[in-house]
């Protein structure tokens, strides 16, 4: 058998650790120096701990630079050497009709559908949380319009196959217009219903209203499991008459009493359910914004899941996580290249890719125990029994009940792993503790492609969400500096606990952007002088390590001005969002407040929408989030002033004061949105009137409590 696929190491990888040495050597002399000068004010000693933290936080990542891997697959020869392909159940997991519109979703399960893969080995399960009948009646118009949709993808050989994203870009002529047509009318129909709130009984016909009608006596959070096959391979055909995929819609049970574990719990239940349906030994996970790019990822997926040497120890095959429809600039650093291509990299040349939560082909066998004790046998497909029989739905919607979540090891031994709001993080750690191994595949075409949040404040609430997820894993008993570092490798559990500790960047990044600012209002000197050889150390670690990640960043892809963007929002993350999630985490442990997991938006608002595509920052709302960055974008402004005056009068000063009035600028540089939207702009994005005034507030607190202190 021709190899299906090959791998080098990273021509760069020699120098990165090269370069180790030398900018270790660095931060220890940095470290000395502090050490070495070390005095009981308060300023000095905060720097020391900032740099302890940001040493700390490097060392962790170096993990990501050592073996980073690169990858080629060459699925064509499958086909070739007539590889039989098996079974492939597809998840999909919505939880409401608002933030998820459904036609996107129906567009995600349509490319999915639609994949290049025959059909009576393809099933698509959707997962609604939402328990939203406006969801089901749009995959029921979805079931219909498939039957016109594959055939028209395959017989023209199109690659985008999900109808949202095809007919946005380029016109539809011919035969593409009147599919056209029939998508908008899906639409109409869909968001009409959406806007309504219900589904008018009108729309549906006599067999479907009974679903319909015996849907309104639930509340989303207390209902039985509902399971409804939309599309059966072995009975339904496409207009061609060829065989359409299985498509079946599941909202599990729910109830008060019975944590449902957000996604996780989503995830297992579809486990279970697509066991008792399907049981194809290989799972893709997809979330509702997340459509195929590509018609035969399945296939590259498999040159590694089919492979003798790697398929006893490989649990799953992740692709990147990437985006369409993000700006220019991307001005919310929405991309998050650092990582999802850079570190899923690196941690592929260790033990493999983390588990991003979407675009993952898993193998079945991976999620049921660690690779020695799994016997291949159950993990067989099924294709015997119609889906629609009575025996086969009853077991399916015993198995989405609240049941088993009592009585079994699920989510603790097996399945999606409980116990943390970044369930993909989670669940992939855990796996690689257990032994197995991952792959990380990074075709040039993108293999799936997501949305971005559009606005300021969906982005920070999204990686302020993961902030509590990733230190609810670092101060678990699964802490990855102890546990992981043991039971995968010493290198890995360095880089989990690289991102366990995401958040913690918050330290070093507010001690940076306040305190220099202050003591530079205040005349006192911090740093080394320009004269002074210890200016070079500074200067080189700066340099160094913005260069460094400059250069990682454009060569998987990355442009200059986005690299800027993304270095802006890490800073800005560090003020906000890592902030505010480590207090959500203290608050969580201390019991106030139970963690839960605030979906991200992906609805299309106009305002939102246009100002997200002209490059300007959305603020709009008055979050406690957006006070801490405007009262620090004020301090930095008010000083730099001060400091450029001074230097006008008085050159002599600035030998010593240099390197806090070039600090104070670049967080200036850095925080050009925000003066724009606090005091520039009059559309709905602007910065609220009331943040602002309490940014100045703050301020004048800070510079009142700084000179007491000076
Ligand atoms: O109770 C829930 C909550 C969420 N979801 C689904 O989970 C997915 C991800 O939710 P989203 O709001 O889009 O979160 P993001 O932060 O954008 O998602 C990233 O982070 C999540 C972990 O926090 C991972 O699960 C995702 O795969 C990853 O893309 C969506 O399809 C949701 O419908 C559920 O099914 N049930
Ligand atoms: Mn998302």
């Amino acid at each position: 058998m021709a190899r299906l696929h090959s791998h080098h190491i990273h021509p760069r990888a020699m120098l990165n650790r090269i370069h180790f040495f030398f900018y270790s050597a660095a931060i220890i002399a940095l470290l000395h120096r502090h050490i070495a000068a070390i005095s009981l004010a308060a300023t000095s000693s905060l720097l020391f701990l900032a740099d302890l933290t940001l040493a700390f936080m490097w060392l962790l990542s170096q993990g990501f630079r050592w073996r980073p891997i690169l990858r080629q697959e060459f699925p064509h020869l499958l086909r070739q050497e007539n590889h039989q392909l098996p079974a492939l159940d597809v998840f999909i997991c919505t939880a409401d009709p608002i933030k998820e519109p459904p036609e996107s979703v129906v567009s995600t399960a349509l490319s999915a559908m639609a994949f290049d893969y025959p059909a009576d080995r393809l099933s698509v399960y959707v997962s609604d949380d939402g328990s939203s009948e406006l969801t089901l009646f749009s995959f029921m118009e979805a079931a219909k319009f498939a039957r016109y949709w594959l055939p028209f993808c395959r017989e023209n050989n199109i690659l985008e196959r999900s109808p949202e994203a095809f007919f946005e870009s380029g016109d539809a002529v011919g035969e593409a217009g009147k599919m056209k047509a029939l998508f908008e009318g899906l639409r109409e129909k869909v968001k009409a219903a959406v806007k309504r709130g219900y589904v008018a009984l009108n729309l549906v016909d006599s067999s479907e209203e009974k679903i319909f009608l015996n849907w309104k006596k639930f509340t989303r959070r207390d209902h039985p499991s509902h399971i409804q096959v939309l599309c059966e391979s072995r009975k339904d055909r496409d207009i061609a008459g060829h065989p359409l995929p299985n498509l079946i819609y599941m909202s599990r049970e729910k109830r008060p009493s019975s944590p449902h574990h957000f996604k996780a719990g989503a995830l297992n239940a579809l486990l279970r359910v697509s066991e008792a349906m399907t049981n194809a030994p290989v799972l893709l996970t997809l979330d509702c914004d997340m459509h195929a790019n590509d018609p035969r990822s399945p296939q590259r997926a498999l040159c590694y899941l089919l492979d003798p040497d790697l398929a006893p120890n490989l649990a799953y095959v992740q692709f990147p996580q990437r985006y369409r429809r993000i700006n220019a600039d991307d001005i919310y650093g929405g991309e998050l290249r650092r990582i999802f291509l850079i570190g899923s990299r690196g941690l592929d040349g260790l033990h493999g890719a983390n588990y991003v939560g979407t675009g993952c082909f898993f193998s079945r066998r991976s999620l049921f125990g660690p690779p020695s004790a799994a016997t291949a046998s159950n993990y067989e497909s099924k294709g015997c029994s119609f889906l629609r029989s009575e025996l086969v739905l009853q077991e399916a919607h015993d198995a989405a009940s609240c049941r088993y979540e009592h009585v079994n090891d699920w989510g603790y031994q097996i399945g999606f792993r409980y116990g943390s709001l970044v369930e993909d993080y989670y669940t992939g750690y855990q796996l690689h503790c257990e032994g197995w191994r991952s792959v990380f595949c990074n075709p040039d075409r993108s293999a799936f492609l997501g949305d971005a949040p559009r606005s300021l404040y969906d982005s920070l609430g999204q990686t302020r969400r993961w902030a509590v997820g990733l230190y609810e894993v670092a101060f678990s008993g699964y802490c990855p500096l102890l546990y992981g570092t043991r039971k995968a490798s010493l290198i890995t559990g360095l880089c989990y606990m690289h991102y366990a500790l995401w958040a913690v960047w918050c330290f070093p990044i507010t001690i940076y952007t306040l305190f220099p600012q202050l003591a530079l209002f205040y005349d006192k000197p911090l740093f080394a002088k320009v004269s002074d050889p210890w200016f070079f150390i500074y200067a080189y670690l700066f340099l160094a390590s913005y260069g460094q990640d400059l250069i990682e960043f454009m060569e998987v892809g990355g442009l200059i001005r986005r690299w800027w963007s993304d270095q802006r929002m890490w800073v800005i993350r560090g003020i906000t969002s890592s902030a505010f999630g480590t207090l959500d985490f203290i608050i969580s442990k201390i019991g106030l407040l139970a963690p839960g997991f605030n979906l991200t938006s992906k609805a299309n608002e106009e305002e939102v929408n246009t100002l997200y595509d002209s490059g300007k920052f959305f603020f709009g709302t008055s979050s406690p989030l957006f006070i801490s960055m405007g009262t620090i974008a004020i301090i930095n402004l008010t000083s730099f002033i001060f400091g450029i005056l001074k230097a006008v009068r008085s050159i002599g000063t600035m030998d010593e004061m240099f390197l806090q009035l070039l600090l104070c600028g670049f967080v200036v540089t850095n925080l050009v949105p925000v003066y724009e939207a606090m005091f520039f702009r009059n559309d709905a994005g602007r910065m609220p009137r009331s943040v602002t005034n309490a940014s100045i507030l703050l301020t004048i607190t800070f510079f009142c409590v700084g000179r007491m202190i000076s």
